[in-house]
C-alpha cells in the first residue's frame, strides 16, 4: 500500500475579492517525484504557501501524515529570495542555521551536528566549499547549498520552488541528477514548482498543473 504524506481535500483561497485556488484536491505518496507547472499567475506559489502553513485556506484542509507534521517538511525556496543571506556568512555556517532551532540557541555545534552538515554536504558535492562565503558561490552552486540546508534537517518531504531560475545547464543536469538521486536513494518525496516541465519529465512521477483556478494530473 502506497503511504499518504499530504492530503488537500476541497481547498479554497482568496486574496482579497480574487479566488486564486478552488475546489484543489491532491495527494502526496512517499516517494512520489512531483512537478507542479502552470503560467504565471496561475497559483502555484499560494498552493506552497498553503501547505506550509505560511496561508491560511478560506474553506478545505491541508493534512500531514509525516512524522512530525509540518516539521518534516523541508522548503527551498526561490533562489532570489533569501536577500537576507546577503551578509558575509560562510556555507557550514549558514547549514548550521538550520540545526539551531532543535539545537535550542546559538550554542557550539555537538560533533554529531557537524556530522549532519558534512553528510549533507556531501550529498551535494559541495563539501569542499565548506568554509567559503556563500555570497561567493554561483547561482547553482548557491542553489546546492540551500538543498543541502534543507538536508540538514532530514525531512521526508522537500518542496522546492523553481529550484532552477538563474542556473546554467550543466549545473541544472547536476541538480536534476542530485534530486533524483535524493527522491530514490534516500526516499525523500519532493514536490517541485517548475516552468520547464520538458526538462525534467523523465524524472519525475507525477506532474499536476494548475489552471483557471483548479488543478489536475497531466501525467
Ligand atoms: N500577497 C498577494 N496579495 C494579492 N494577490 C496576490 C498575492 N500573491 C499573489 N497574488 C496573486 O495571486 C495569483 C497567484 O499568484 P502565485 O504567486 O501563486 O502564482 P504562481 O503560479 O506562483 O506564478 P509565477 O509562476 O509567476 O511565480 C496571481 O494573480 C497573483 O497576482
Amino acid at each position: 500500500m502506497k503511504e499518504k504524506l499530504l492530503e488537500i481535500k476541497n481547498l479554497k483561497f482568496k486574496y482579497n475579492d480574487d479566488l486564486v485556488l478552488d475546489d484543489i484536491n491532491f495527494d502526496v505518496y512517499r516517494g512520489d517525484y512531483i512537478a507542479l507547472i502552470g503560467s504565471n499567475g496561475a497559483g502555484k506559489s499560494t498552493l506552497v504557501k498553503l501547505i506550509l502553513n505560511q496561508l491560511k485556506p478560506l474553506e478545505g484542509t491541508v493534512s500531514f501524515y509525516t512524522e512530525n507534521g509540518i516539521e518534516n517538511i523541508g522548503y527551498v525556496p526561490q533562489l532570489s529570495v533569501p536577500s537576507s543571506l546577503e551578509f558575509p556568512i560562510t556555507v557550514s555556517e549558514l547549514l548550521s542555521l538550520a540545526l539551531y532551532p532543535k539545537n535550542k540557541g546559538f550554542r557550539k555545534l555537538k560533533s554529531y551536528h557537524k556530522e549532519k552538515i558534512t553528510n549533507a554536504l556531501n550529498l551535494v558535492g559541495m563539501n569542499q566549499y565548506r568554509d567559503r562565503l556563500y555570497t561567493e558561490l554561483s547561482g547553482g552552486q548557491r542553489q546546492r547549498i540551500l538543498i543541502a540546508k534543507t538536508l540538514v534537517a532530514t525531512p521526508e518531504f522537500l518542496i522546492l520552488d523553481e529550484p532552477m531560475t538563474g542556473v546554467d545547464k550543466e549545473s541544472k543536469e547536476a541538480l536534476f541528477h542530485l534530486l533524483s538521486h535524493i527522491n530514490k536513494q534516500h526516499n525523500i518525496t519532493i514536490l517541485m514548482i517548475t516552468h520547464n516541465l520538458e526538462e525534467i519529465e523523465n524524472n519525475v512521477n507525477k506532474v499536476y498543473e494548475i489552471k483557471d483556478k483548479k488543478i489536475r494530473e497531466v501525467k
